[in-house]
Formats: structure tokens, C-alpha cells, sequence
């Protein structure tokens, strides 16, 4: 490359997402002289379209599931009446909110750091923007997201087919809908959608809904949904257009045909590397065309280039994100220096109710199971919502490996877990924590005891092995 860059800088961050602003921070943190790169600088996919309107959505729905079992506790409430266009309204304004903060962020960067522009390789560490300049970067981190996956068959059929870009911008609940795809984000916006009296089926070509690991998780999370959507699985779905709506006919498992008048497509989110020209970048890429990395140090082979995000689809998660990017970005900086970053072990929750959790290990050869039943479980029966299981996995040691778990509470319990195995704790060392009566976490107190005895490991003599009621 001979002719001269119109910018230079130490770092370029493609893609001002959460991973591309903890890769900025990060390597301005580390001395380096940083440029950003983003079309739009709209804020992220976690505040526009991701992680927070659908947890809005949810609560929307916690509270019609509320106020609708509230007689079981002999308060009655009446039926809700659920004003489909304000649910909708307060999604988009909390919304707002959200992406006003991370928009805020954007003013602290130093002045001339933002570039507002599409980037792409034309060699290793150079860049060609979208407005026609260049840039020559001492290294590069690709933090480019993901974007979601339209089946062919799903395409082109108009504004009825939504997927997490439009369906927030809905001015109103959908009359029905057919959900694509029982992955996270389809699971949790199914079962929000059907406690807000939208009729909602979910299909998916698959057997197991949202990867859950083990049979009675996963039968603890397909009972919980049945009961709000019809669930229709091992199935593969054709849409026509039709009168008012769209007509999914599916086959296999099960077979039918039925209108609906919107569609959801939830089939995955592929991470967006196609306009970067990777080519030029000389990387190495595995089958799917995305660059092979190391998820310590998130270099891509040994180049000056690092990748974090959804973009590397490893582990497409908020907190990976930020994690890869703070990791990315101060090795970019230090580059040839790079100095493996600290993860922790996988963690991944599904926000339904009861949500979904696995961390760390899943169960397999060599691993010991202890299980918690919360199905009669003393503080999830009084409050009504007694159902689910919980594993702890954990080695012949008895120190916790992983976990998995359906169960009311699963989201706080799995962090507790996640904690104990990062810190490498035993199920026995943990039994001597303080559990307190009644609560949720006196419930993990089974599977513990059930790894102690399995991995001949002491329960704590100083602690009771008996239960108090209903523990
Ligand atoms: C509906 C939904 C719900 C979710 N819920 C959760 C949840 O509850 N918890 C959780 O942990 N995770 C959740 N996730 C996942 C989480 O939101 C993502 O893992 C995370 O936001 C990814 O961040 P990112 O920085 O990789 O991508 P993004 O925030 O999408 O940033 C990528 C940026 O790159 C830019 N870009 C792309 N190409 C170029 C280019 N060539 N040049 C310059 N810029 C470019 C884009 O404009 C964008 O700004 C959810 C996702 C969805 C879709
Ligand atoms: N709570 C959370 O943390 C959360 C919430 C939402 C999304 N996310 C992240 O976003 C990622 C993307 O989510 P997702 O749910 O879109 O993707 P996913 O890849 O996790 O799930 C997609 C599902 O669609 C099914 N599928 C694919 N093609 C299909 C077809 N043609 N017909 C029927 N079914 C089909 C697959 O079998 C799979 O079950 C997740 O993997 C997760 O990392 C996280």
C-alpha cells in the first residue's frame, strides 16, 4: 500500500456496539490513539433491539400473568385488560431511554474519534471507508454484531414478517402470531406475547427449545411454555401470504395449516462480516467464513487484528461482549505484546418464567449429577409457583463444574452457581455457606448434599442435615 491514508490511528474499532465501545475504552485506556467506525452510531443492538425492549416486553407480561393467577392466593383482581397499543407505548419509551444512555456515552470520546462511515479490509490494517477515505491502523478490532437470519422462504413477504428489528415498533399487540425459531429470542417473545392474550404457536425444525441441556430441564421449560403457546417442534414451516395475514403450513412432527396475522422470525443471528472484504484482511476462516480467533486474547491468528462480539460468534451474550471487547481493545493497543484475558465459565439464561439457566459443564462421562426438585420446594409453594429442576454438575472431587436449571428464581441461583464455579468451589465448602429460611437457595441444598454423598466428600458437621419445613 503506497498511497497516503487520510486518517491514521493506533486502533480502529469497527462497530460501535457494546464490544466495539469496550474495545475503544480499552485500548484508549492501554495509551493508544483510537478511531470508531459506525454507519450510524445509533446505540446498541442490547438498548434498540435486544436485550432491553424484550425484557420490557416481559415485564409487560409478568404482570398480566400476575394480576390473572392472583385468585389462587384468594385476591381477586378480575381479568386484566391488557391495552395493547400502552404496552407497546412503554416498551418504546423505556426503550428510549436505554439508547439515550448510550448515546450519552458517545460525548465522552475524544474529539475526532468517531467516524461515521462503513468499513472495510483492503489489507490487513487498512481500511476503506464508506464516504471514500482511508484508514491505516497500527491494529484493527472487528466488532461488527450479528444480524438476523430471514429464511428465503420468509422473505419478501411484507411488513407482516417481523423479526427483533420491527416487531418493538409494532404500534399494537399482534391479533396472532407464528414464531420462528425456538431460541432464546424466540421463546422468551412467545410466551411474553401469549401472557399478554396475544395466540401465539411456535415452531421450530429442531426437538429442544432454546439448547437446553438434560431431559427434565428441558421438560420443566416445555411444560412451563405449553401452557401459554402452542408448542410445535420437529417441524419444518412454508408461509403464503393470505387474506389478513400469512399462512404457515408445517409438516413432520406434527402437520397443519393456519393463519396468522403476523410472523416472527427468530431462525439465528449469523455475525456480520459479509461487507468487510475479510479477504483482503489475509485471516484464516473457519467453514462459516468466520475468522479463526483465540477467545483468551482475541487475536486472530497472529495478525493486528482482534475480533469480539457478536462477530465472532462464539458466545453471543451481552457480558461476552463486553468482556471480548475490554480484552480485544487492550491487546490491540499492546500489539505484539498480547496478554490472555480472564473468562469465566459459559453462562447463558433465557428469560421465561421459570427461566432457563446452564453454566459452565453440562452433564457427560464423568461428571457427577446432584438434582434439586423445586416442584414442592417450601418458598416456591407459597408463592405459588412450586415447579422445575435444577443439576448441579460438578467433578469426582465434588468441586462445581456447571449447572442447569428451570426453576422460579433459576436467574439469581444461576449466578450464585456461576460464582461457585469460577471460585472453584466444592458442593461441600458450599453446604457451610449460610442459607437462609425459606428461600430459593435452601433448595439448592439437595443436589449439593447428593454430590457430597456421591463423591464421598463430608457434609460440614457443623451444619444440620435435617430440613427445615418445606426447604
Ligand atoms: C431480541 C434480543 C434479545 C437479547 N437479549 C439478551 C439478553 O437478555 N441478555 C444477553 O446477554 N444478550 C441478549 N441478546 C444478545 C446481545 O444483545 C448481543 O450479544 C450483544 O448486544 C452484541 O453486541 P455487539 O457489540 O457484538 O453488537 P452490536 O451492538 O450489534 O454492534 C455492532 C455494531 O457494528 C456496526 N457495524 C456493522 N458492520 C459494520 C461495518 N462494516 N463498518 C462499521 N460498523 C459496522 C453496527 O452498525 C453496530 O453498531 C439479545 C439479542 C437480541 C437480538
Ligand atoms: N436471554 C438472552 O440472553 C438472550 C435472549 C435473546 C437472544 N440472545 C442471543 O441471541 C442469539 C440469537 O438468538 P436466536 O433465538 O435468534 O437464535 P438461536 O440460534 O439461538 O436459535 C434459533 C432457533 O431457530 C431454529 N431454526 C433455525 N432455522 C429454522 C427454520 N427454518 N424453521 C424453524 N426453526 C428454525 C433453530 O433450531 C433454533 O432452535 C442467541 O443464541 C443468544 O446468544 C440471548
Amino acid at each position: 500500500m503506497t498511497d497516503r491514508p487520510d486518517l491514521t490511528c493506533d486502533v480502529a474499532v469497527i462497530g460501535a456496539g457494546t464490544a466495539g465501545l469496550a474495545a475503544e475504552r480499552a485500548a484508549r485506556k492501554a495509551g493508544a490513539r483510537t478511531l470508531l467506525i459506525d454507519p450510524e452510531f445509533r446505540g446498541t443492538l442490547c438498548a434498540n433491539t435486544g436485550c432491553m425492549p424484550s425484557k420490557l416486553l416481559i415485564a409487560a407480561a409478568h404482570a398480566a400473568h400476575a394480576s390473572r393467577r392472583a385468585p389462587v392466593f384468594g385476591v381477586r383482581p378480575g381479568d386484566p385488560v391488557i391495552d395493547g397499543p400502552a404496552v407497546m407505548a412503554r416498551v418504546r419509551a423505556e426503550r428510549d431511554r436505554f439508547v439515550a444512555f448510550t448515546r450519552e456515552g458517545l460525548d465522552d470520546l475524544p474529539q475526532g474519534t468517531m467516524i461515521r462511515a462503513h468499513a472495510r479490509f483492503v489489507a490487513p490494517t487498512r481500511l476503506a471507508l464508506s464516504d471514500g477515505r482511508q484508514v491505516q491502523a497500527g491494529a484493527v478490532v472487528i466488532a461488527t454484531g450479528s444480524t438476523a437470519l430471514v429464511p428465503g422462504p420468509f422473505r419478501d413477504l411484507g411488513p407482516r414478517i417481523l423479526t427483533n428489528e420491527t416487531v418493538f415498533e409494532l404500534p399494537d399487540l399482534p391479533a396472532s402470531l407464528a414464531v420462528i425459531g425456538g431460541g432464546p429470542i424466540g421463546l422468551e417473545l412467545a410466551q411474553a406475547m401469549g401472557r399478554l392474550g396475544v395466540t401465539v404457536t411456535l415452531f421450530d425444525q429442531g426437538d429442544r427449545l432454546a439448547k437446553a441441556r438434560g431431559d427434565a430441564v428441558h421438560d420443566a421449560l416445555r411444560t412451563a411454555v405449553a401452557r401459554d403457546i402452542t408448542l410445535c417442534l420437529g417441524v419444518e414451516t412454508t408461509p403464503e401470504p393470505a387474506d389478513d395475514g400469512i399462512r404457515i403450513a408445517w409438516s413432520g412432527a406434527s402437520q397443519g395449516a393456519q393463519v396468522f396475522s403476523h410472523v416472527l422470525v427468530a431462525t439465528g443471528r449469523p455475525p456480520n462480516l459479509d461487507g468487510l472484504d475479510l479477504a483482503a484482511s489475509g485471516l484464516t476462516l473457519d467453514d462459516h467464513g468466520t475468522p479463526v480467533f483465540d477467545r483468551l486474547t482475541m487475536q486472530c491468528g497472529d495478525a493486528a487484528i482482534f475480533i469480539a462480539g457478536d462477530a465472532d460468534a462464539d458466545a453471543t451474550l451481552l457480558h461476552e461482549a463486553s468482556t471480548e471487547g475490554a480484552i480485544a481493545g487492550r491487546n490491540a493497543a499492546t500489539h505484539p505484546t498480547v496478554t490472555p484475558g480472564t473468562r469465566s465459565p459459559a453462562f447463558a439464561l433465557t428469560f421465561t418464567d421459570p427461566p432457563l439457566a446452564s453454566v459452565g459443564a453440562g452433564p457427560g462421562d464423568g461428571v457427577i449429577c446432584g438434582h434439586s426438585d423445586y416442584g414442592n420446594q417450601g418458598r416456591a409453594r407459597t408463592e405459588a409457583r412450586a415447579e422445575g429442576v435444577m443439576t448441579i454438575h460438578a467433578d469426582a472431587q465434588g468441586r462445581l463444574i456447571g449447572a442447569d436449571l428451570c426453576c422460579p428464581g433459576a436467574e439469581h441461583l444461576a449466578h450464585l452457581l456461576a460464582w461457585a464455579v469460577q471460585s472453584g468451589a466444592t458442593a461441600s465448602g458450599l453446604l457451610e455457606m449460610p442459607f437462609y429460611h425459606p428461600t430459593l437457595e435452601e433448595g439448592m441444598k439437595a443436589a449439593l448434599r447428593q454430590i457430597c454423598r456421591e463423591t464421598r466428600q463430608p457434609e460440614p458437621d457443623s451444619r444440620d442435615f435435617g430440613l427445615a419445613p418445606g426447604a
